[in-house]
């Protein structure tokens, strides 16, 4: 295939850095010169306001806890949390908090997820930032001052409000069958001791024994059934949220962050639901409740008991943010490591060419250790506090058991009240063990939610998920325009068009040409509003792209970008993807048109073949005529094509120029070409340069009017068309 030769422009750093092969694949793709041009106008700096990105924060920390209280002592919330917690610190370990950037909220001021339902943020729920133009404002207001993590966790249990309740009726329950238990064993001692009978005792502590474990086992599953269903309510409302960010969002953004965020993140929930919110109720009144009973046995006792606790509390009062701090870091060390793994895995071929298995293996394993340092840290202080809390229940039972025993030999309580307390002591140790776990895994879940909650905050596009109707066959073909566009892709960034200006009538095929960076696919990316123009405007049947709804404006057009994706899936699926209703013998035209039919019949599962991850099992120029055939099967009205045929060998791009041809008859075209056979074939052609429009008009026309389109048509494009 061609080579073309493209420009370095002491002017325009970003184009120099791309051509010179830092800027990535289109730089280097069948290119071996470049050509210096200074006299170009450098681009201005303008102040005027443009996207806001939304930039990523550093991550936030991820904490483990251990699971709270023993089995045996402890009512359904500490059953429930005791799978949750362990989860936290044994699979959560694997989350990447990818990238250390992040940035964004989402939830509303409220603190609710978006849609009810938690399947997406709902229109006019005001999730977090605001919708279309004006996410971007929306989206930097509040980026630290959200609501606090408190409230948007209530935000996603509100659905399953009941199921809660539920469950934590169920546990206060069953914390009260344990509570009578001790009152039962007293009567069943005094009747011994006074030799009553003590039949009914017994069957009331079976009873009280059988209806705990049950009552107990029900309300684990309720619980932590809930908390599944939160952390399923987080992920739909927050994967929602992520198939609607705007481009210039994710461009600011690493993709392995995200899908940590969404998937290891979100998880941090489920602890959180069970052992924050209903470990701290449940547990609170419990423990409440427990040391009610305990002042009606013996106020002495109680007040002892309450001078070891009030000891206990201030120790781990003095661990917690030590916990916090170390879970912090620990989950930065993970975020790195998940940046690391991601950049490698996403070019490993280019990793193994490069020899650099090594030297990223080694960036890697200090990531890992890095973890495993912070996370062992905090493992110690966790340990510290959960032992602080036993500790002070076993200083309590023998402090007890020695004042007890000596208002016992006073007479001042019988040995049954004695008996009676000590039991309640032990009790005490599931409720104290919950709230301890409900303070350090709240450390836990709000790094988790804070995390969600820069995500929410990117700008998100307007509208709904829901893809318009494809436009009937025989609709009118679109006209499209530039009104005086000026565009820069961030407020940092240079301005990359500067007052583009053209017209497109319906039908017939119009070719951008220009050296690299000039901004051609650029143009494309305006009217498929990827992006807004900072100013200017840019017109698709005379109405401004902004007031079209976004859904129904992308419908009208067809898209083959640059780099051809594919998705990983099957043909068929891949060429369906734009379309899902096609029928057969759509489908086998497109095939036949692009020259796909013999590949297919080739292919041992023909259509249903797997194409394997972005499309590695088809070669550049399969991969390109399937987003050609992906394009035109929604009958656009509008079809853009970038460098579409630039892989295509010449017999294939002949044929493939002729069907465009064809299909320039009936729908408006735009190209971005470099070969000089499309160009020529055009009806009519843009020459632009840094980012300006300096000529329109036909290959004859320009090659007389324009010196750049005779340099360019002189050079590149014959170079091009003659290696072609
Ligand atoms: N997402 C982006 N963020 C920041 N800058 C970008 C982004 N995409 C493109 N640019 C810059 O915008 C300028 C125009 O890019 P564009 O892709 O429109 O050029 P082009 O004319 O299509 O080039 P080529 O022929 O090499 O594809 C370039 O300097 C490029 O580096």
């Amino acid at each position: 295939m061609g080579c073309r030769v493209r420009r370095a422009r002491a002017d325009n750093p970003q184009a120099t850095s791309r051509v010179q092969g830092g800027g990535g694949p289109r730089a280097t793709r069948g290119c071996q010169a470049t050509e210096r041009k200074g006299e170009r106008v450098p681009p201005k700096t303008d102040p005027s306001p443009a996207e806001p990105t939304g930039p990523l924060r550093p991550a936030e920390p991820r904490e483990d806890a251990e699971p709270a209280a023993s089995p045996t002592t402890a009512g359904p919330t500490a059953r429930a949390a005791a799978p949750a917690a362990r989860a936290t610190a044994a699979g959560d370990t694997g989350r990447t908090a990818a990238a250390e950037g992040a940035g964004a909220a989402g939830i509303d001021g409220a603190g609710r997820p978006a849609g009810e339902d938690g399947a997406g943020p709902a229109p006019g729920e005001g999730a977090g930032p605001a919708h279309g133009e004006g996410a971007g404002p929306g989206a930097e207001e509040g980026a630290g001052d959200g609501p606090s993590p408190l409230r948007v966790l209530l935000g996603y249990v509100r659905p399953h409000r009941a199921a809660l309740f539920s469950g934590a009726l169920l546990s206060l329950v069953t914390g009260a069958t344990g509570l009578a238990l001790p009152l039962v064993a007293r009567r069943l001692i005094d009747n011994l001791s006074e030799d009553r009978p003590i039949a009914t005792a017994l069957v009331l502590m079976s009873l009280l024994v059988a209806g705990n474990a049950v009552l107990g086992a029900l309300g684990g599953y309720v619980l932590q059934r809930t908390a599944e269903s939160v952390v399923l309510t987080a992920r739909k409302s927050l994967t929602s949220w992520l198939l609607r960010l705007r481009i210039s969002a994710v461009d600011g953004t690493e993709p392995g962050d995200l899908l940590s965020r969404a998937t290891s993140d979100t998880t941090l929930l489920r602890a959180m639901t069970v052992q924050t919110l209903i470990g701290f109720g449940t547990g609170g009144l419990t423990l409440l409740a427990t040391l009610v009973m305990m002042g009606f046995v013996d106020l002495v006792l109680l007040a002892v008991t309450l001078g070891v606790i009030g000891l206990a509390a201030t120790v781990i009062g003095l661990i917690v943010p030590r916990i916090s701090k170390a879970s912090k870091r620990a989950q930065q060390s993970v975020g790195r490591m998940g940046a690391v793994l991601e950049r490698v895995l996403g070019a490993l071929r280019t990793v193994k060419a490069s020899g650099a298995e090594r030297r990223e293996e080694r960036a890697v394993h200090a990531a890992a250790e890095d973890s495993w340092r912070e996370s062992v840290r905090s493992a110690k202080w966790s340990a510290l506090a959960g032992n602080t809390a036993g500790l002070s229940m076993q200083v309590a039972f023998i402090t007890v058991l020695a004042v007890g025993g000596a208002r016992v030999a006073t007479d001042s309580i019988e040995v049954g009240s004695l008996v009676a307390f000590l039991l309640y002591v032990f009790y005490l140790m599931a409720p104290i063990q919950q709230v301890v776990s409900a303070v350090t895994q709240y450390q836990v879940g709000a790094a988790a939610i804070s995390r969600i909650q820069e995500v929410r905050r990117l700008p998100a596009e307007p509208g709904a998920l829901d893809a318009a109707p494809l436009p009937e066959a025989g609709a009118a073909p679109a006209a499209v325009a530039f009104l005086d566009v000026r565009f820069r892709y961030g407020p940092e960034q240079p301005y990359v068009h500067h007052g583009v200006s053209f017209t497109v009538p319906p039908r017939g095929m119009t070719a951008f040409v220009g050296p690299s960076g000039a901004g051609k696919t650029t143009v494309f990316s305006l009217v498929e509003r990827f992006y807004d123009a900072t100013s200017g405007r840019v017109l698709v049947d005379g109405r401004d792209v902004r007031d079209w709804p976004l859904a129904e404006l992308r419908s009208a057009i067809g898209y083959v970008e640059q780099d051809a994706p594919v998705l990983s899936g099957t043909l068929r699926e891949n060429l369906v993807f734009g379309a899902p209703d096609t029928g057969e013998e759509a489908l086998a035209e497109a095939l036949r048109t692009t020259r796909l039919d013999g590949l297919v019949a080739r292919l041992p599962e023909g259509l249903d073949t797997v194409v394997g991850h972005r499309g590695t099992k088809l070669s550049g120029g399969e991969r390109q005529r399937v987003a050609i055939a992906r394009a035109l099967l929604r009958r656009p009205r509008l079809l853009l094509l970038d460098e579409a045929t630039s892989q295509l060998d010449a017999v294939n791009e002949a044929a493939l120029r002729e069907t465009v041809a064809e299909v320039a008859r009936e729908t408006t075209v735009l190209v971005v070409a470099h070969r000089l056979s499309t160009v020529t074939s055009a009806d009519r052609i843009v020459v632009m340069d840094t980012g300006r429009v300096l000529a329109v008009g036909t290959h004859a026309e320009l090659l007389a009017a324009s010196p750049l389109y005779a340099e360019l048509a002189t050079t590149q494009f014959l170079a091009t068309a003659d290696l072609a």
